[in-house]
C-alpha cells in the first residue's frame, strides 16, 4: 500500500466527514447562503496567507529541482488565479477584500500548524499538511466538476480551482513526494507524520464544521 494511502486509512473516520460535507454539499447545490460563504471565504483567505508560506517552505527544501518545479508553479497559482478569485468573490458577497477578518479559533489552530511545520525543517512535515489540504479539496470538488459552470461564479470557480486535470496532477505530485520521503524516515519521524497528518484532517472537518455556522456569527 502507498503510504500515503495508509496515512489517509488512520483518519477514514474525519477524511469521510470533510469530504462528503454538508458545508460542500450546499455549495454545490448552489443552496448554501451568500452570507455563509462570504464568511468561509474571508476565514480561508486567513488560511491562505500561512498556505502561502508552507508551500514556499516546501519549495525550499525539496531535495532537487525537479522535486521543487511542480511545487514553485503551484505556488504561482495560488498567489495568482486563486488570490484573485478570492478577492472577486469577497466583493461580489459584500465583503471588503482589503481588510482581513479576525481569526476564528479553527482558523488560528491551522495557521499554527502549519506556521510550525514550515519552520520544522522537515520536508516531510510540510508534505503532510500538504497533502492533506490539496488532496481532501479534490476528493471533495471532484464528483461536483460538471456542475462549476451552471453555478454562481463564487461556488462554481471555487469548485474549478479544485477539479480536473491539472489539480489532479499537483494532488499525484505531492502525494508522490511523501511515498519517496516516507522510505527514508525512522519509526519516529513515521509517527511524527502520522501525527500531523491526523491533525490536519481533523482541523479541516472543524473547518467545514465551522463555515457551516457561519463561523459562529449570525
Ligand atoms: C481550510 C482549507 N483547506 C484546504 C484548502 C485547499 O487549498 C483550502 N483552500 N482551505
Amino acid at each position: 500500500m502507498r503510504p500515503t494511502d495508509h496515512l489517509k486509512d488512520l483518519s477514514a473516520d474525519d477524511w469521510i466527514a470533510v469530504t462528503r460535507h454538508p458545508f460542500t454539499e450546499a455549495l454545490a447545490d448552489g443552496t448554501l447562503s451568500e452570507g455563509a460563504m462570504l464568511r468561509y471565504l474571508e476565514q480561508d483567505h486567513l488560511f491562505l496567507a500561512g498556505f502561502v508560506r508552507l508551500l514556499a517552505s516546501a519549495v525550499a527544501h525539496a531535495p532537487s529541482l525537479p522535486d521543487a518545479i511542480p511545487a514553485a508553479q503551484f505556488l504561482g497559482l495560488i498567489t495568482g488565479p486563486e488570490n484573485t478569485y478570492f478577492l472577486r468573490a469577497i466583493a461580489a458577497l459584500g465583503g471588503d477584500p482589503d481588510t482581513p477578518a479576525t481569526p476564528a479559533p479553527v482558523t488560528a489552530e491551522f495557521q499554527a500548524l502549519m506556521a510550525q511545520a514550515a519552520e520544522s525543517k522537515r520536508y516531510e512535515q510540510m508534505l503532510a499538511v500538504l497533502v492533506v489540504a490539496e488532496w481532501s479539496y479534490l476528493d471533495w470538488a471532484t464528483p461536483y466538476a460538471d456542475r462549476a459552470d451552471d453555478l454562481p461564479f463564487w461556488f462554481g470557480e471555487w469548485i474549478a480551482l479544485h477539479s480536473g486535470g491539472g489539480f489532479e496532477g499537483v494532488v499525484a505530485y505531492l502525494r508522490d513526494q511523501l511515498d519517496s520521503v516516507w522510505h527514508r524516515l525512522d519509526e519516529p519521524e513515521r509517527r511524527a507524520v502520522e501525527a500531523t497528518l491526523g491533525l490536519a484532517v481533523a482541523l479541516e472537518r472543524r473547518f467545514f464544521d465551522a463555515a457551516q455556522d457561519g463561523f459562529a456569527q449570525p
